[in-house]
């Protein structure tokens, strides 16, 4: 009677009945440290240090802060940071002026963490978002629309700045096309293309999660929204597409954004861009859900169940918030 529900060729648990086998049937999907970038938010006032009430444990830092901080960090594996400026009292202004002036936080605080942390590899995102006054990614021309030659030749100003002042890696995240050409040229002319790479925010969709960083980065449109420059949701065709570009201008890492409901569109990039590691960004909006999915040692499956399926889906590096407390729950299994 039982031979007939088991067919020796149809018995699947004979090979993950323990733990070391269950390791074997999930290939390349280890957290370690070097998966993970842990997003700062980097202020003005360098003594500052403010909690972010939309994002439960993630704060805004004053450089004097964030040393500290990312000291901690450090001693306990973290590898790279991903910084966004926040200005307060610098102004914005139509052409985002404050995003490379000498005030600049990213721009005054690169020298230092370079020099402090020597192996952290620090990359920058580039944006005019929280630095013009409409809030807009890119520059506006005459008619309110985004002007796509001004935009892409600020977009790579902004880049080469954070590049001269110690940035490994600058990010765009605004999404105008043909930026990473410029930028990638910019590096060239200013020889510093063997030791500055380009990750390009090259599939990042106009969602509706990025909702608690906005807040955290003032940083909404005054006017409008950004769905002529951020992707459909529901277009893997101009994902394939938007990927094939930054990669065919040089793009040295990919990204998708956000992570979770996009892993389709992870796998797809991934198997067509093998050779690019590809970055995954668990942005706000899932840090929100999943913080709040249950008590502690829910939160902590949850994310470890979230992030193995990022990197089965073919993610090299996730983005992520929990950047710390992922440090401490793998720390304590080793
Ligand atoms: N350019 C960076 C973002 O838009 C981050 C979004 C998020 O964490 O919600
Ligand atoms: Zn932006
Ligand atoms: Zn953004």
């Amino acid at each position: 009677m039982n031979s007939l529900f088991l067919s020796p060729e149809h018995v699947l648990q004979g090979g993950y009945f323990n733990s070391t086998l269950r390791k074997l049937q999930e290939p390349n999907t280890s957290i370690e440290p070097h998966n993970i970038m842990y997003p700062v938010f980097l202020l003005e006032n360098e003594e500052a240090m403010q909690a972010v009430s939309s994002m439960p444990n993630v704060f805004r830092y004053g450089i004097n802060k964030l040393i500290p901080a990312l000291s901690e960090l450090i001693e306990k594996g973290l590898k790279s940071i991903l910084i966004f400026g926040i200005v307060e009292t610098l102004p914005k202004d139509a052409s985002g002026s404050s995003a490379d002036s000498a005030e600049n936080p990213v721009i005054k605080a690169l020298p230092r963490l370079r020099e402090t942390f020597p192996e952290l590899v620090i990359a920058c995102d580039v944006c005019l978002c929280p630095y013009t006054s409409h809030g807009h990614c890119g520059l506006l021309g005459d008619t309110g629309a985004i002007d796509h030659a001004s935009s892409v030749t600020r977009i790579a100003e902004v880049a080469l700045a954070y590049a001269k002042a110690g940035a490994d890696i600058v990010a765009p995240s605004d999404m105008m096309d043909n930026r990473i050409k410029a930028i990638k040229d910019a590096l060239v002319a200013n020889k510093l293309q063997n030791r500055v790479s380009v990750l390009s925010y090259s599939c990042k969709f106009a969602s509706s999660m990025y909702g608690p960083f906005r807040d955290t980065m003032k940083s909404s449109p005054m006017a409008g929204d950004r769905k002529c420059y951020q992707l459909p949701p529901g277009s893997a065709g101009l994902a394939a597409r938007a990927a094939a570009r930054d990669v065919a201008e040089g793009a040295d890492f990919l990204m998708v954004k956000p992570g979770l409901p996009y892993l389709d569109i992870v796998r797809q990039t991934k198997d067509r861009y093998p050779h690019h590691p590809l970055f995954i960004y668990q942005v706000s909006g899932e840090y929100a859900m999943i913080s709040r999915c249950g008590d502690d040692a829910e939160v902590r499956t949850t994310l470890m169940e979230t992030l193995t399926c990022m990197r089965r889906a073919g993610a090299d590096c996730i983005i992520t918030y929990f950047a710390p407390l992922i440090l401490n729950i793998i720390g304590n299994k080793q």
